[in-house]
């Protein structure tokens, strides 16, 4: 592979976070099959290049200095069984609809980062599940344990890592396909976005930016400028580093600069509840040249961020760090305001995002795990407040959705409620935004950034015009 030696981790970094505590780690109850399936791991190509990874990087700085926008999404949980090209189809399409108007509508380049071809493993609340008093493990994810509830099921098994590396091979393969094929480019992902305007409720909301966006192509096609870069497009791949196991047989040393990358994916970010500054989460990701995220909860003190920051990004090199903050429509401007302002201050330049998902969870009345849409969009709307009111970029946006037509979450243009989630509630873990509502989304944010243009505009005309 392209500058990168395999098979030679286990060295200095594995050593580092083996010594300390890994939250969310699966009890695998054959250590033996658990030693086979590193070994087989460890002799894998690569899935990612590091110069792939690199590559990133150097978009999520441009992102950092409020050059460009973050769109990362995907699945709460992908599963094996989801590997098919329908639904990856589906899931891709539903982003790069998003990321077309989102380009527009902040007038800046959008990185399109999935959370897929790896998103495999989840971090629980509870390691047990109990259903009419029988208690069994928790899902952990399709790399861990399966769905049903039963006993075979709900064990962990470590051969199952194996089946992670090829579902995640193959979904990259499916996604490098589609998005250098052609089948991406934009003009024919503007026509699909044109046939959600034309179906959906809210479709004469959106009517307007649909033919503004009609008329900047015809208006580049006609200058004879449309560029070859608009039939492909640069799509990267992240998942939640959690099953260290798995990260550190797939971690190799780039044989260009002798740096460690996690070729598991470009991007690869540790969760709420594995981001201890003295857990093996942080220490492995420390030991990683890939850009890293980092989700920020509702608790999350300054100097919890502020040595994050030393820890996992000492040389502060662009690009490197993404904060994912997960507040909670309620809290998002109480808790985020304190941790940008102390950070600039600081002199660090992360990327800041905001995940509207995690902190809007709840149990509907019909015994549904769901997300509200309109608390999601508030939250989306308190993120940008704060970084406008403070003068720093409000980075992205890290959803959960699908491309299908799901009821997981409850309200958007169809105003699905309490009732009608049973109908189609297929997710692994948590409710994700179907196709219409992730498009809806996407069209709310564009409408924020024209509100906003518009009062920027307003209050640059002299008083007497405005009065
Ligand atoms: O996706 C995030 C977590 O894995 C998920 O929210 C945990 O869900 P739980 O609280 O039902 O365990
Ligand atoms: C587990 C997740 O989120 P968090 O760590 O923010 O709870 C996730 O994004 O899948």
């Amino acid at each position: 592979m392209d500058g990168v030696k395999d098979g030679v981790m286990d060295g200095d970094t594995a050593r580092d976070w083996r010594a300390l505590s890994a939250a969310q780690q699966p009890a695998w109850p054959d250590p033996g099959a658990l030693g086979e399936t590193r070994a087989f791991l460890r002799s894998c190509p690569p899935l990612v290049y590091a110069a792939e990874c690199d590559r990133l990087t150097e978009r999520l700085a441009a992102v950092a200095r409020g050059e460009a926008f973050l769109l990362q999404a995907g699945d709460c949980a992908e599963t094996f069984d989801g590997v098919g090209v329908d639904q990856i189809d589906n899931k891709l399409r539903t982003i790069l609809q998003m990321a077309a108007v989102l380009t527009y509508a902040a007038s800046v380049p959008v990185v399109k980062l999935g959370r897929m071809a790896g998103q495999y493993a989840k971090p629980r609340s509870s390691a047990v599940e109990t259903r009419d008093g029988v208690a069994l493990p928790s899902y952990r994810g399709d790399a861990v344990n399966g769905l049903a509830f039963t006993e075979a099921s709900r064990r962990p098994d470590p051969r199952r890592l194996r089946q992670m590396y090829h579902a995640s091979a193959a979904t990259l393969n499916l996604v490098r396909a589609f998005t250098t094929g052609g089948y991406a480019d934009l003009r024919r992902v503007h026509a699909w976005n044109r046939d959600f305007v034309a179906l959906s409720p809210a479709g004469e909301r959106y009517e307007r930016l649909a033919r503004e966006i009609d008329s900047a192509l015809a208006f580049m096609r006609s200058c004879g400028t449309l560029p070859t870069e608009l039939e492909t497009v640069e799509f990267y791949a992240s998942h939640e580093a959690l099953l260290l196991d798995y990260e550190d047989a797939l971690t190799r040393e780039d044989s260009r600069t002798g740096h460690l990358y996690d070729v598991s994916a470009h991007m690869v970010w540790i969760g709420e509840r594995t981001r201890r500054l003295d857990g093996a989460h942080v220490a492995f990701a420390a030991g990683i040249r890939n850009p890293i995220g980092v989700k920020l909860g509702p608790s999350t003190t300054t100097d919890d961020v502020l040595a994050l920051i030393d820890r996992l990004d000492p040389e502060r090199r662009p690009g490197r760090l993404t904060f994912i903050t997960r507040m909670g429509a309620e809290r998002i401007t109480d808790v985020l305001p304190g941790l940008v302002e102390k950070v600039t201050a600081s002199g660090a330049q992360p990327v800041w995002t905001c995940d509207p998902m995690h902190g809007n969870t709840y149990e509907s009345a019909s015994g549904f795990k769901t997300r509200q849409f309109s608390r999601i969009m508030e939250e989306i709307k308190g993120f940008f407040e704060v970084h406008h009111q403070l003068g720093t970029h409000p980075g992205g946006i890290h959803v959960e959705l699908t491309g299908d037509d799901v009821t997981e979450c409850v309200g958007g243009a169809n105003a699905i409620g309490d009732e009608d989630l049973r109908t189609r509630y297929e997710t692994a873990c948590d409710p994700r935004l179907n196709r219409s509502q992730s498009l809806e989304l996407a069209f709310l944010i564009a409408e924020m950034y024209r509100a906003r243009r518009r009062d920027a505009r307003g209050s640059a005309r002299p008083a007497e015009e405005r009065r």
